[in-house]
């Protein structure tokens, strides 16, 4: 295996994984064959306080599973030259690649993805605006033989568990079981087959930087070598998932957390790696159509819980996010907070804001300033109780979610000189306050 602990793997000290990680308390375990009263409210309690949970007695046959490990392992054997005659591009985003980021920093991990549908187009905006399709079509290695057909077998144990999980998550919201079926009819669900090997350094790289799933659901299953940590709602702290023999671990999504209104939270995670062990973990992540848009579900919106995220559309949104994980792009990627509607707009007028960074922990109050000179001014305050500082990428991702319009450059008040947004190593440090000027770029302007 041919990774390398170069810079571009090197995570922030403040993401680095800490050297002891709370194990107790693990996540909840359901037991899928329980009685169905037993059994809603244990998903309820389970998607609410941690949206993070293990099943047992879920129906998958375990030889199905151990068929695709055994593929994934023979398959992430061979030859880096063998494994490159299936390798995604931008043009096809599914194959074998080992150049993932996550959050822009590189994951220790190479990975196999395959789709539900063999086949599917998907419309992308080039940068003039016109829309063309691409399609997206499964790429199957000529070894090992067999692994296409245990694949397949896979993800349709996968897809039935899934929308079984999905029927359950609506009862728990009081809605019909098949509430959520209509948005999965072109599916653009995929599995992905991970493979973390020892990494010399793993107290300075990740499998898998801190991220939340985009999708409806994650089901996935883990090898017998630990490695994922979840940040626990109630404290944020990173908890180390046990792994339990014939298990899988649940995630809620990013589109179940909207749909939800928040009622149900996308759990940030992360995949730690050793330097003695390697790491296989198979996850399926089920999605809907990629012309699907997403805002919270009228039935649970009344007045007094209103809709808290403007509508998107899911396609959009996860090419957003996938885009980025080909090339490094100095900014924070698509995230679900970005379309959270706005609670004041800048323009209009003074006043004082609160812009919270759900994903990130910290929140923000930002009043509206006037500074001389300058094409807009505001005062920040870090009131965060969990980040050391805020950088420019996440003020600017405030200005930008507070105003509708893009920071093009911060000119003063963080390190005192001009940078882009995507400029390091200013700080707003824990309850400081400072005032700084930037330059917003209005769409069509
Ligand atoms: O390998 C794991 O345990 C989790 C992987 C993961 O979070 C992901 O691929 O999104
Ligand atoms: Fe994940």
């Amino acid at each position: 295996m041919g990774l390398q602990l170069e810079p571009s793997f090197v995570q922030e000290a403040e993401h680095r994984p800490e050297p002891t990680i709370s194990d107790a308390g693990a996540i909840p375990l359901v037991d899928l064959s329980s009685p169905p009263p037993t059994l809603i409210a244990d998903i309820e309690a389970a998607c609410r306080d941690w949206g993070f949970f293990q099943v047992v007695s879920h129906g998958v046959p375990l030889e199905l599973l151990e068929g695709v490990q055994s593929m994934a392992k023979e398959f992430f054997s061979l030859p880096l030259e063998e494994k490159k005659r299936v390798q995604r591009d931008e043009e096809n985003p599914v194959g074998y690649y080992d150049t993932e980021r996550t959050q822009e920093v590189r994951d220790w991990k190479e990975v196999f993805d395959f789709t539900v549908k063999e086949t599917f187009h998907i419309p992308v905006t080039e940068e003039d605006g016109r829309v063309r399709w691409r399609e997206v079509r499964n790429q199957w290695p000529e070894h090992p033989p067999g692994m296409r057909e245990a694949c397949k077998e896979y993800r349709k144990a996968m897809e039935d568990l899934s929308f079984r999980l999905l029927e359950l998550i609506a009862l728990t919201l009081k809605l019909p079981p098949n509430r959520f079926n209509e948005f999965f009819k072109d599916t653009t669900s995929f599995i992905r087959l991970n493979h973390y090997p020892p990494c010399p350094s793993p107290d300075l790289a990740l499998g898998v930087g801190r991220h939340k799933d985009a999708g409806a659901l994650t089901v996935l299953a883990q090898d017998d070598v630990e490695g994922l940590d979840v940040k626990r709602k109630s404290d944020g702290k990173w908890v180390r998932v046990k792994p339990i023999p014939n298990s899988y671990i649940i995630n809620i999504g990013d589109m179940v957390q909207v749909w939800s209104n928040d009622k149900y939270e996308s759990p940030e995670h992360r995949v730690s790696v050793n330097s003695e062990k390697e790491r296989f973990s198979i996850p399926f992540f089920f999605n809907p159509a990629y012309y699907t848009n997403i805002k919270p579900l009228d039935d649970l919106i009344t007045e007094e819980n209103p809709a808290r995220y403007d509508e998107f559309n899911w396609g959009e949104f996860f090419m957003g996010r996938s885009n980025s994980n080909f090339k490094k792009l100095g900014v924070e990627n698509t995230q679900i907070h970005h379309f959270k509607k706005k609670e004041q707009s800048l323009s209009s007028g003074g006043g004082h804001i609160v812009a919270d960074h759900g994903n990130m922990g910290f929140q923000t109050v930002l009043n509206r300033k006037h500074v001389p000179g300058a094409v807009n001014g505001v005062q920040i305050q870090n009131l965060s109780p969990g980040a050391d500082h805020i950088d420019s990428v996440h003020v600017a991702q405030v200005l930008e979610q507070v105003s509708g319009a893009s920071v093009e450059r911060i000119h003063s008040g963080l390190s005192g000189i001009v940078q882009n947004r995507s400029g390091a190593g200013c700080a707003c440090t824990k309850s400081e306050t400072k005032v700084l000027e930037f330059s917003q770029k209005f769409p069509g302007k």
